[in-house]
């Protein structure tokens, strides 16, 4: 890895050395290990980090650009954290309605008054929106698989603990996409932190979501499963205080398709009579054969590509939105052919968790593409649009979701330029990291496979796309 590095001149032998312990280090994190002493001061420098956070005058000032809506909310909720009066609040608004702006004044307040606020949302690249944002997961030790353990991995002791306890204010944005048992878990921590049975603790608490757009992900589900593994049906639901939002700020964009879509979120567009939805005819591509309207479809979404695939801000402000990850895969394959640039190929190393099955699994191991893995045979150009699969570093906003651009590449890091949030315009190198298969995959073993944890973004699924 040091030999990557030193490829780049302005790079001096001791920022070399200090790039390649910081990817050791987002290495073992990633992969859930830790090293007692190193996971220890890390943890020290995240809490030292957490209470310095800078408050800018940007965020502070948006204070003044509330509307009447968030400003209710907004006295609501600074009334009880200055109060010190218990609170668990949901923001209750659709899509656009200011929910994270709001979270972002009322962070600032706290922050600027000298009080930890903490910022959590229930996805990576959502972090990037608001400033000292982490995930929920990540922030509370949440247990990632549920496999009936649902405590989070603090100890009463540590400086974590500490800085939750001091917290006068907790917001966790898209809670929507959250499973109630995390929340449920929160809840428990909190309780067990604060040594009460007031709701979390008596903690100031701000959940946001919207239950029109997305659910929880529950792998092979129906509606109903969505919907009974959310907030809503959790015992914590009618417990928690609703402040509503009701104007639409993005409706100014597009105002006849932000009413479309309200319609549909309130049950009242119009069914047709198999009881469901049409889409205007100007949204629809015809469909004549795969190919040609697919072809179509990218010269509508990407036109001229062969020459604007190094425009960046062309690039990174186009996408394809589909539904299941197979599609995204093919569409992407065939965008990526359409790029002038030399293509270079990266080939996954699959290493089974146990030597024994390396040569009985070898090859059926590359055939599988499981979602939050990079594929087997990873091809990628300059300047193509890639999203990262796997949190690498937040105060780097390398997160879950994270949108960026392809700049260089070495055999073992990637060389890109972040193209969203907070650190947009960054440029950073991606290393090349041994990723576990999950638990919950429809695979009869674990295995590890070795690649830079990032896939192609020319399409995307919608979920993945919500930020
Ligand atoms: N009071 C305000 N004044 C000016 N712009 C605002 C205000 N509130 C929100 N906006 C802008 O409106 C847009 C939508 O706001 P925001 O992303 O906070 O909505 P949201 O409810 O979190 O949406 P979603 O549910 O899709 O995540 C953003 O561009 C935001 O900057």
């Amino acid at each position: 890895m040091s030999e990557d590095f030193n490829k780049y001149p302005c790079l001096s032998s001791k920022e070399v050395r200090y790039k390649v312990l910081n990817h050791i280090n987002d290495i073992l994190y990633s992969m859930g290990q830790t090293i007692k002493a190193s996971a220890m001061a890390k943890e020290a420098k995240n809490v030292l980090s957490e209470r310095n956070i800078i408050v800018s005058e940007k965020n502070l000032l948006l204070q003044r650009q509330l509307n009447r809506d968030q400003q209710i909310a907004y006295n609501t909720i600074m009334n009880r954290v200055f109060s010190n009066k218990p609170g668990a609040f949901f923001i209750d608004g659709p899509g656009g309605t200011g929910k994270t702006f709001l979270y972002r004044v009322l962070l600032a307040t706290v922050r600027h008054q000298g009080f930890v606020a903490l910022a959590t949302t229930s996805f990576g690249v959502a972090t990037s929106l608001l400033p000292g944002g982490r995930t929920a997961h990540s922030r509370f030790k949440l247990p990632i698989e549920i496999d009936g353990n649902f405590s989070c991995n603090i100890s009463k002791q540590s400086s974590l603990a500490s800085l939750i306890r001091d917290a006068k204010l907790i917001v966790w944005d898209e809670i929507s996409m959250a499973k109630k048992e995390m929340i449920e878990a929160l809840d428990f921590l909190l309780k067990d932190l604060m040594e009460t049975n007031i709701l979390f603790g008596g903690k100031i608490i701000v959940f946001s979501g919207d239950f029109r757009q997305t659910l929880p992900v529950i792998r092979g589900g129906k509606r109903e499963d969505f919907v009974s593994a959310s907030l809503l049906c959790s015992n914590i639901w009618n417990e928690l205080e609703k402040l509503q939002l009701f104007k639409d700020m993005r409706a100014k964009i597009d105002l006849a398709f932000c009413q479309y879509l309200m319609r549909i979120g309130h049950g009242k567009e119009k069914i047709n009579s198999q009881g469901k939805i049409e889409i205007p005819r100007s949204f629809i591509i015809p469909f004549t054969d795969e190919k040609d309207s697919l072809n179509i479809l990218f010269k509508v979404v990407y036109p001229n590509l062969y020459t604007s695939a190094s425009n960046i801000l062309f690039i990174t402000s186009h996408t394809i939105l589909t539904t299941k990850n197979d599609f995204v895969d093919e569409i992407n394959d065939m965008l990526i052919m359409q790029s002038p640039s030399n293509i270079k190929v990266y080939i996954v190393v699959d290493e089974t968790l146990d030597p024994k099955d390396q040569s009985e699994y070898e090859d059926f191991m590359h055939t599988l593409n499981p979602p939050r893995l990079p594929p087997y045979k990873l091809c990628l150009k300059k300047h193509c649009p890639i999203i990262l699969l796997r949190n690498l570093n937040f105060s780097m906003g390398l997160c879950n979701g994270t949108r960026l651009t392809c700049d260089d590449f070495k055999s073992h890091i990637i060389s890109a330029i972040i193209s969203n949030g907070d650190f947009k315009d960054t440029n950073v190198f991606i290393p090349r990291i041994p990723l576990l298969t999950s638990q919950d995959e429809k695979i009869p073993f674990q295995f590890k496979r070795t690649q830079f944890s990032i896939c192609l973004c020319y399409a995307m699924t919608i979920n993945k796309v919500k930020h």
